[in-house]
């Protein structure tokens, strides 16, 4: 019998899932299905804001513990930061690009967009951060899939969209990107660019096939920036950023570095809270931990407008 993987409908969604299901398939040597999900998420037109977190997620959650799939491909920057019960992470591969990238009309970077340019984005925290680099651009909240998005600037409506580059890339468009956001102005989303995949705990003999698909820097730097998020108490929709990036390090080497850059925002970007921390890669959560502290004795909730 094969495995059953479950996956989002969506064009990347698809790509993504392929790929864990090819290296899986070889890994166990197994085949291995796709099995297509609809999620509330995909569902709906309303503001992923509006939605909650989590909304892209529920419907494979639920699928994986009835039994229906085997394991899940999420990215893992739309996982809630609890737990699922009786679920596990089994493994992140190789993270993908995490920045920001622009995709604009003839090739121009945000600095070079003429006044009342409309640059679309979705996320509290992009739309955040463009506010606060106080350009004369209009900022047009969208949503949908990454190609819907692409789309609004092929046909003239945006001059412009700020998407993941990560997604670009497994899609085959990197090539669209008219600027690479650089992390110091455009922190990107806690776990942008890595996959989570998941199973079931009571599925072991699938876990230990999935581990081999596992890259332990990639985990470090999620463990870091899930523990600031998951700290701060911030879901993917309250404009909170963070990067971990490991500096030297062997495929198992314990003893890397590891410097975590954070940020929390006021939704109108006019008040932006920066810190970083740096620590060793076995500690990867705790550096996280301490760095969302430092957030949070600097103001992090009256930033966020988190009622005392
Ligand atoms: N919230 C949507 C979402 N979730 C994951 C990705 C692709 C990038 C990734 O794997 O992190 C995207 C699109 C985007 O943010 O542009």
């Amino acid at each position: 019998m094969s495995i059953r993987l479950g996956t989002r409908g969506s064009t990347l969604a698809v790509r993504q899932s392929r790929m864990v299901a090819d290296a899986l398939a070889e890994a166990s040597g197994q085949d291995v299905e796709l099995v297509e999900i609809s999620t509330a998420g995909d569902r709906s037109t309303a503001p992923v804001a509006a939605l909650g977190v989590g909304v892209f997620v529920s419907a494979l959650r639920d699928a994986l513990a009835a039994k229906e799939i085997d394991l899940a491909v999420h990215s893992y920057k739309d996982l809630p930061t609890a737990p699922a019960d009786g679920l596990v992470i089994a493994a992140t591969p190789l993270r993908e690009d995490p920045r920001d990238a622009l995709v604009a009309r003839d090739g121009l970077t945000l600095a070079e967009m003429p006044a009342g340019a409309r640059i679309g984005t979705g996320a509290v925290r992009r739309i955040a951060q463009l506010h606060s680099l106080g350009l004369p651009i209009e900022i047009v909240p969208i949503r949908g899939n990454v190609d819907t998005r692409l789309r609004k600037v092929a046909s003239g409506e945006l001059d412009g969209v700020v998407v993941a580059r990560a997604g670009l890339v497994r899609l085959g468009r990197a090539n669209e990107v008219t600027e690479i956001l650089d992390p110091g102005q455009m922190l990107p989303s806690p776990a942008q660019g890595v996959l989570a995949i998941e199973c079931r705990v009571d599925d072991p003999d699938l876990f230990d096939a999935l581990r081999a698909l596992d890259h332990a820097p990639t985990r470090a730097a999620v463990d870091a920036e899930r523990a600031l998020l998951a700290t701060l108490e911030a879901g993917c929709s309250a404009p909170v950023a963070g990067l971990a990036e490991i500096v030297e390090h062997g495929q198992t080497d314990p003893a890397g570095e590891i410097y975590l850059r954070g940020a929390v925002l006021s939704p109108d970007g006019r008040v932006a809270l920066r810190l970083s921390r740096t620590g060793t890669l076995a500690d990867a959560s705790t550096v996280g931990r301490l760095l969302a502290e430092e957030l949070l004795g600097a103001g992090a909730n009256e930033v966020l407008g988190v009622q005392q």
